[in-house]
C-alpha cells in the first residue's frame, strides 16, 4: 500500500500549537495535530472497490491487516501527522460558535492520477474539538453514510465518498431515540474521502473571532488549490470564488431535489465549501412525495431543513458564507449579486430538472404550471416519489387515460384515490400527453432519456435498517447487495426487482426507517 502523500493543508495553513488532546478553544489555527483513538478488535464490513482504484489501491491491499489497521486508526502512516479541523456553525439558525472535528480526523493527503484526496477517518476518538461528545461514531449510523455517500455518487449527486467500514470492537453508549434510555451499541468507522472537507463554518469560524488574517490565509489556500482557474488572490477573485460557491452548492441541491434526498441537518458546518453533500446524519429518502417532510426528529418543531426548504437553507447558509467573506472583499454589493443570482437560478434550474423528470426537451412557457399541478397532484394522496416517476416514463401520449394505471404502483393507499382525485390525475394526463406531442422524441426514445433522470434503486430509509439490523448481527451481506444495486441505480437490474417497491406497511414508524434522531 504506497500513497504519493502531499498534506498540502497542514504543510499550508496554521496549526494550533497545543498538542495535548484536551478541549478547548483553539484561536489563529485551522486544526490541531491529533491521533486517532486504537480500537479493541477491528473488523472491516465491507470497502468500496471503485475508491480503492481511485485511490490507487489494490483489491489485495485492502485484505491486508495493514489496511485495516490504518483505516480504523490503529497505526499512524509514517510520515503523516492526523489532524482534526478547526470550525465553527450556524446550527438551526443559530451562531453555535467553534465547533471542529469532534470525531473526524484526517489522517493525510494524496494525489493520485492528478487528483487530490483527504482520507478522513469519522467516529476514530476525541479530539479538542469533541465538546461533550466521546468522539465515537455507532454502526448504525456509519452504514447509512457509508451506503448513502457511495450510492449518492452513483446518482451523479456532488458528494463525498467512502473508502471503508469498520467495526471497532468497543462498545459506545447513546440514546438513540433521545428518551432517556441509553444503551451501548456497536462502534464503527467509516474512512471518509474527499478532495477538501473544508466547510462554510471553517471561514465563519475566523470571521467570527474579527481574525482577518487567518480568514485571508484559508480562503487564498482554498482558492488556489480548490478554485485554481479563478488566479490570484484579490477582491475581485474573493468575489468570483464566493460565485462559484453558490452556483455549487445550488446545483447540489438541484440534485437532492431532483432524487428526492433530504440531508436533515443543512447547518453551516454541514456545507462544504465544493459545493459536495457532506455528513450523511439524519437524511433520509422521500418515499411518500411531500414539500414538507424532514427525516430529522429534531427539526420535527420547525421543520426548518424539509424538503421544500432546502433550496431557501442553502441561500440562508450561502448569507451566512458572504458575512463570513465580507471582511475580505468589504463591499456588500457584489456579494448581493451573487445572493440575488442564486434565487433567478434557482428558478431556471429547477424548472429545467422538472422539465428533465418530465422527459421534456422543448421550453413551453405553460411547462411551470404543468409542473406545478404534478406536484400538487403527487400530494393528494401519498405517492411514491421514485416510482412515480420511474413509472412515468413508459407514458404513451397516444392514450393519456392509460396514465393512472402506469403510476398506479406508486399510491401507498388505492383505497384513498377517490373520483376526484382519479378526474385531477386524469385531467393532468391529458395535459401531458398534449405538451409531449410538441417534443420530437419518440415515446421510446423519451423514456431512454428519463430513465436516465429518475433513478429506479434509491436508498430508502428502511433497506439501510434492514442492512443495519443485520450487521448488528454480524451478517454483511446486504451491505454488498445494497452497495452493489445502487451503483447502477438507473439500470434495470431484474434479479434486485425486490428494491423497487414502497416502503414496507412495517417501516412506517418504526425507528431509522422514517424518523431519525441525530444521536449517531
Ligand atoms: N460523538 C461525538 N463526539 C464528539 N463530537 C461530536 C460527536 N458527534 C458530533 N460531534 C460534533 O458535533 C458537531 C455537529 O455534529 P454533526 O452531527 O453535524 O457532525 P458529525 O456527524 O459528527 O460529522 P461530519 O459533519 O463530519 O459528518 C460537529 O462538530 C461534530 O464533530
Ligand atoms: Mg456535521
Amino acid at each position: 500500500m504506497k500513497f504519493n502523500i502531499k498534506d498540502r493543508f497542514i504543510k499550508e495553513l496554521p496549526a494550533d500549537p497545543i498538542l495535548e488532546n484536551s478541549r478547548r478553544q483553539v484561536l489563529k489555527a485551522c486544526f490541531s495535530y491529533v491521533e486517532p483513538k486504537k480500537t479493541a478488535k477491528p473488523e472491516l464490513l465491507h470497502v468500496s472497490d471503485e475508491m480503492l482504484t481511485n485511490l490507487g489501491l489494490s483489491e489485495a491491499d485492502s485484505h491486508s491487516e495493514h489496511f485495516l489497521n490504518v483505516f480504523t486508526g490503529n497505526t499512524v502512516l509514517e510520515n503523516t501527522k492526523p489532524y482534526a479541523m478547526c470550525y465553527g456553525g450556524h446550527q438551526f439558525g443559530n451562531w453555535a460558535g467553534q465547533l471542529g472535528d469532534g470525531r473526524a480526523i484526517n489522517l493525510f493527503e494524496i494525489e493520485h492520477d492528478n487528483k487530490s484526496w483527504v482520507l478522513q477517518l469519522k467516529g476514530a476518538g476525541e479530539t479538542p474539538y469533541s465538546r461533550s461528545g466521546d468522539g465515537l461514531a455507532v454502526l448504525r449510523s456509519s452504514v447509512r453514510e457509508y451506503l448513502c455517500s457511495e450510492a449518492m455518487y452513483h446518482l451523479g449527486v456532488p458528494t463525498t465518498r467512502a473508502l471503508s467500514i469498520a467495526i471497532t470492537g468497543d462498545n459506545v453508549l447513546r440514546d438513540m431515540l433521545y428518551d432517556g434510555n441509553s444503551a451501548y451499541e456497536k462502534g464503527a468507522v467509516v474512512s471518509r474521502i474527499s478532495p477538501s472537507f473544508l466547510r462554510f463554518g471553517s471561514y465563519e469560524i475566523f470571521s467570527s473571532r474579527q481574525d482577518v488574517e487567518s480568514l485571508k490565509t484559508l480562503v487564498d489556500y482554498t482558492i488556489k488549490h480548490h478554485f485554481s482557474r479563478l488566479g490570484a488572490p484579490s477582491k475581485e477573485t474573493y468575489i468570483q470564488f464566493f460565485a462559484e460557491v453558490s452556483q455549487r452548492t445550488l446545483e447540489m441541491i438541484i440534485h437532492w431535489q431532483r432524487v428526492g434526498f433530504v440531508h436533515g441537518v443543512m447547518n453551516t458546518d454541514n456545507m462544504s465549501i465544493l459545493g459536495l453533500t457532506i455528513d450523511y446524519g439524519p437524511y433520509g429518502w422521500l418515499e411518500d412525495f411531500s414539500y414538507g417532510w424532514t427525516p430529522n426528529t429534531t427539526d420535527i418543531q420547525h421543520k426548518r431543513y424539509r424538503y421544500g426548504n432546502q433550496p431557501n437553507m442553502g441561500l440562508w447558509n450561502l448569507y451566512q458564507l458572504a458575512n463570513a467573506l465580507y471582511p475580505l472583499i468589504e463591499d456588500a454589493e457584489p456579494l448581493e449579486t451573487v445572493l440575488n443570482q442564486y434565487k433567478t437560478d434557482f428558478d431556471v434550474e429547477s424548472l429545467k430538472m422538472m422539465r428533465s423528470k418530465l422527459g421534456l426537451e422543448n421550453e413551453d412557457e405553460l411547462d411551470k404550471l404543468l409542473i406545478q399541478d404534478l406536484e400538487d397532484n403527487l400530494q393528494l394522496s401519498e405517492t411514491d416519489m421514485t416510482i412515480f416517476f420511474r413509472n412515468l416514463s413508459r407514458f404513451n401520449k397516444e392514450n393519456p387515460s392509460e396514465g393512472l394505471k402506469i403510476v398506479a404502483d406508486a399510491f401507498y393507499v388505492p383505497t384513498e384515490i377517490s373520483d376526484k382525485i382519479r378526474q385531477e390525475w386524469n385531467e393532468w394526463f391529458q395535459r401531458y400527453a398534449k405538451r409531449l406531442q410538441n417534443e420530437t422524441l419518440s415515446d421510446a426514445d423519451r423514456r431512454i432519456q428519463m430513465n436516465t433522470i429518475n433513478p429506479k434503486y434509491v436508498l430508502r430509509n428502511y433497506m439501510s435498517q434492514l442492512a443495519i439490523d443485520d450487521a448488528d448481527k454480524g451478517d454483511y451481506r446486504l451491505i454488498d447487495e445494497l452497495y452493489q444495486l445502487l451503483k447502477q441505480p438507473y439500470t434495470e437490474q431484474p434479479k434486485y426487482e425486490k428494491w423497487f417497491a414502497k416502503r414496507p406497511d412495517w417501516a412506517k414508524h418504526k425507528a431509522g426507517c422514517s424518523m431519525l434522531s441525530c444521536s449517531s
